[in-house]
C-alpha cells in the first residue's frame, strides 16, 4: 500500500479561517516521536473527535504530523478544540494546527529507502546488539504454539498479550501497582539465556525481567516510531522476533524540544533533522537496544509488504511475532539523554 502523502499548508491552501471544515486532514506542529510522543498516542488523542484513518510524519523533523480523519467534521473539532492550546494527553504541550491538502501521487518524491544492513556493528549504534539464531526452530515452534493457546488482545491492526504488567497504549506506560504475576514458564529458557547474552555488563537488578509484551503483525502492519518511555522500563529492552522476518529502521532526532522553551522558535528555523539508520531482524534473532540506542534512538517497523534488503527483495511472512522483554523502572529514570527523557524533561504548557 502506498503511503498517502500530505502537504504543509501554504496561504493558498484551505485555511481554518473561514470556519468551514475543508479537509480530513490536519497539520499538527508541535509533537511527534522527536517529543516523546509516538503515533499511537498522537491517534489516541485525536480519536475523541471522531475516527483517526492513520498518523503520519508531516516531514523529517519528528515534531510535526499529519492527522487524517475520516470525515471532515470530526477534523474541524478536533482543529477547533486543540488548535493553540496546552493538550493535557499529549505531556501539555501547545498544538499549532492547519488543514493539511493531500499530495498528489505524481508530485510525491520517492525518498524514504534507508539501505537495510544485516549486521548490527553496521550500524554503528552504541548499546544495539542483534544474536541471530536465538533460538532454534523447534523452541521457535514451541513459543509461537504457546502464545496461540492463550487469549490475544486485538489492538486497530494487531494483536498483542501482555505478561508481569500490562502495558497501557494510552499512556505508553505500566501501572506499577497492578502485577499480574510472574512471567510465563515457556519463557524461562529465553530469560536464562539472556542471563549469558554478550555485551550486557549492566546491573543484573535491571536485568531480572519482569515484563513481557507479545506482538502478533500480519504481513505489511509496522510499528510507528517511538522510544520506549524511559520513566516505565529499565535500559535493557530484549526483543525476539519470531514467525517472519521484518526490517527496523532507526532514528535519532538531533533536535529534541523537550527544553525549548518555545518549540516554535525550533519550528521556524527548521533546523532539526534525523540520522536514519536499518537493521534486518530474521525470524529467530535475538536484538538487545541498551544505553544509546534505547534512550536516544527511537525505533520503526515499517508498514510494507516488500522490504529491499540488499538488492533482495524480502517478502513479509503472513505474521511475525516479537516477544518483548523489558524489567519495569520503579524509580525515575537517571539516563545520560534527558533530552529525550520523561523523567528529566520540564514540560511545556
Ligand atoms: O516487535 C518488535 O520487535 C518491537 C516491539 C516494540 O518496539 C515495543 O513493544 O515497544
Ligand atoms: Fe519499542
Amino acid at each position: 500500500m502506498v503511503k498517502p502523502r500530505f502537504v504543509r499548508p501554504t496561504t493558498s491552501s484551505p485555511s481554518s479561517d473561514a470556519g468551514e471544515p475543508n479537509s480530513s486532514n490536519l497539520y499538527v506542529a508541535n509533537c511527534g516521536p522527536a517529543v516523546g510522543l509516538s503515533h499511537d498516542a498522537i491517534a489516541a488523542a485525536f480519536a475523541v473527535f471522531g475516527e483517526v484513518k492513520g498518523v503520519y510524519a508531516a516531514d523529517e523533523s519528528g515534531v510535526r504530523v499529519i492527522v487524517s480523519f475520516a470525515d471532515r467534521f470530526s477534523a474541524k473539532s478536533a482543529l477547533e478544540a486543540l488548535n493553540g492550546r496546552p493538550c493535557p494527553d499529549l505531556n501539555g504541550r501547545s498544538l499549532h494546527i492547519r488543514y493539511s491538502v493531500r499530495q498528489l501521487a505524481s508530485e510525491t518524491q520517492v525518498n524514504d529507502c534507508v539501505p537495510v544492513s544485516l549486521v548490527d556493528s553496521e550500524l554503528n549504534i552504541p548499546g544495539l546488539f542483534l544474536v541471530p539464531d536465538f533460538v532454534s526452530v523447534e523452541e521457535e515452534q514451541q513459543l509461537l504454539a504457546a502464545v496461540d493457546t492463550r487469549p490475544w488482545i486485538g489492538l486497530a491492526k494487531r494483536r498483542v498479550q501482555h505478561y508481569g504488567y500490562e502495558f497501557c497504549y494510552a499512556t505508553r506506560n505500566v501501572d506499577t501497582k497492578k502485577k499480574l504475576g510472574e512471567l510465563p514458564s515457556f519463557v524461562s529458557p529465553i530469560l536464562e539465556r539472556i542471563s549469558l547474552f554478550p555485551n550486557l555488563d549492566n546491573d543484573p537488578e535491571s536485568l531480572s525481567l519482569d515484563q513481557l509484551t507479545v506482538n502478533e503483525y500480519p504481513s505489511g502492519v509496522g510499528l510507528s516510531p517511538h522510544i520506549d518511555t524511559h520513566s516505565a522500563f529499565e535500559d535493557c529492552i530484549f526483543s525476539l522476533s519470531l514467525a517472519g522476518p521484518c526490517i527496523m529502521e532507526f532514528r535519532k532526532y538531533s533536535v529534541s524540544t523537550w527544553k525549548i522553551a518555545s518549540t516554535t522558535d525550533a519550528e521556524k528555523s527548521g533546523n532539526s533533522s534525523c540520522i536514519k539508520k536499518a537493521l534486518y531482524l530474521p525470524p529467530r534473532s535475538m536484538l538487545l537496544l541498551s544505553g544509546e540506542a534505547r534512550y536516544a534512538w527511537n525505533h520503526y517497523i515499517p508498514h510494507h509488504k516488500i522490504d529491499m534488503v540488499k538488492d533482495k527483495v524480502i517478502r513479509r511472512s503472513p505474521r511475525r511475532v516479537s516477544f518483548t522483554l523489558r524489567k519495569v523502572r520503579n524509580h525515575p529514570c537517571r539516563c545520560e539523554y534527558p533530552q529525550y527523557c520523561d523523567s528529566q524533561h520540564q514540560k511545556i504548557s
